[in-house]
């Protein structure tokens, strides 16, 4: 089965009907959010109050309050989380959205991989070489592409040129702080919740699309006949499906996967349905980090993550949504996506390592995975 959008998402609240494409040209950064998704999105504005550690959620939100920002990957780190001033719900955005059809003018800008392709490919054989010791069936390994430009990169530009291409994925825009913005446009659906409806929708398996249709179609359904994709993909399913049976009931856990679409790659992707009184955020917080981004066993993939990766991955791969006082929210992976501040965008991509991965083939992936934010620049 194919499918465009990533199905199964909640829809926002019922006060949605400000106009998409001018409230996304609103968004700027320094103490506004914007997150949007195929049902629709918001934009807040103003900060109330800042929340930096997630167990205060439950504490801070008065009735009709929401809390909207990001969670780090690492969950000790602290959160850029606000409880806003004011937010405004809107409808889906059309693909009108603001297109300017421009891409990152290699002209402009100095770019430095961290590591370079040969140190990720040597981070991949070693990764590999710990799991045929065994003590580790799978790991995520990501990379990091700093760019340089000669003037302040137009942050909301950014944003709209992503919207206009993500159009079936999650676009978000949050503040870090001093002019900095998380940006980025994610396929992956963590968790949401609505009136107690349960939607998680794991993706884990990937292959690049193609220009031309036939070429396409045919690499979409090698993926999904791929039995070390699929292998890959189960491992994530497995574990979101053990962590959500702890607080849902009603779970439907599909046995066989789809496909999913991004303007760039095709993913293996599972919907997974429920219900829970369990917050959103609770419910996110329980799943993290999935091994769509950590591996498995969970601990000896996060220490491979701590002794290969040379970097922090700060926000990516934590997790960017909302949530309010009743519990309702959705909650997305925090993927193809960059740290952006003045003239400087740190950009991450990770693929999914399993016995089996080619080194070559996992660092093109992450190639793949880095064109979502390059053609937004
Ligand atoms: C880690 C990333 O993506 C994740 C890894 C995938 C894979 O290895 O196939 C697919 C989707 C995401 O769950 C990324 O985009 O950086």
């Amino acid at each position: 089965m194919t499918s465009e959008a990533t199905t199964g998402v909640l829809p926002v609240p019922d006060e949605a009907d400000a106009d998409p494409a001018s409230l996304l040209a609103e968004w700027r950064p320094g103490g506004s959010t914007w997150f949007s998704g195929p049902r629709g999105g918001l934009l807040a504005r103003g900060v109330a109050r800042r929340v930096e550690d997630p167990d205060e959620a439950g504490r801070v939100l008065g009735a009709g309050d929401v809390l909207v920002g990001a969670l780090p990957f690492d969950p000790a780190a602290p959160a850029a989380l606000v409880v806003p001033e004011q937010v405004t719900w809107a409808r889906p955005l059309a693909r009108s959205a603001g297109r300017r059809g421009r891409g990152a003018d290699p002209r402009h800008w100095r770019s430095f991989p961290v590591p370079e392709p040969a140190g990720y490919e040597a981070m991949v054989a070693e990764a590999l070489r710990r799991m045929g010791e065994g003590g580790l069936d799978k790991v995520v390994l990501s990379r990091v592409l700093d760019l340089v430009r000669d003037a302040p990169i137009d942050q909301p530009g950014m944003l709209r040129e992503l919207a206009a291409r993500n159009l079936s994925g999650y676009v978000f825009a949050v503040d870090l702080g001093a002019t900095s913005s998380l940006i980025g446009a994610s396929p992956e659906l963590l968790v949401s919740r609505r009136d107690g409806e349960v939607v998680a929708n794991p993706l884990a398996g990937s292959a690049p699309r193609r220009a031309d249709p036939v070429d396409d179609e045919a690499t979409g359904a090698a993926l999904l006949a791929s039995a070390k994709d699929r292998h890959e993909h189960a491992l994530v399913v497995r574990e979101v499906a053990a962590a959500l049976r702890a607080s849902c009931d009603d779970l439907d856990v599909p046995e066989e996967p789809s496909l999913i679409r991004t303007d760039a790659l095709w993913h293996l992707s599972t919907t997974i349905r429920g219900r829970s009184s369990a917050s959103s955020l609770d419910l996110a917080r329980s799943l993290h980090p999935t091994p769509a981004v950590g591996g498995v066993p969970r601990e000896a993939a996060r220490r491979a993550i701590g002794e290969l990766e040379p970097f922090s991955r700060g926000f990516y791969t934590g997790m960017v949504g909302w949530t309010d006082a009743s519990g309702d929210g959705e909650w997305v992976v925090a993927l193809r996506c960059g740290e952006i501040s003045g003239a400087t965008a740190r950009l991450y991509a990770g693929a999914g390592i399993v016995p089996g991965s080619v080194p070559a083939s996992e660092l093109a992936e992450t190639t793949t995975k880095l064109e979502t934010m390059l053609a937004s620049l």
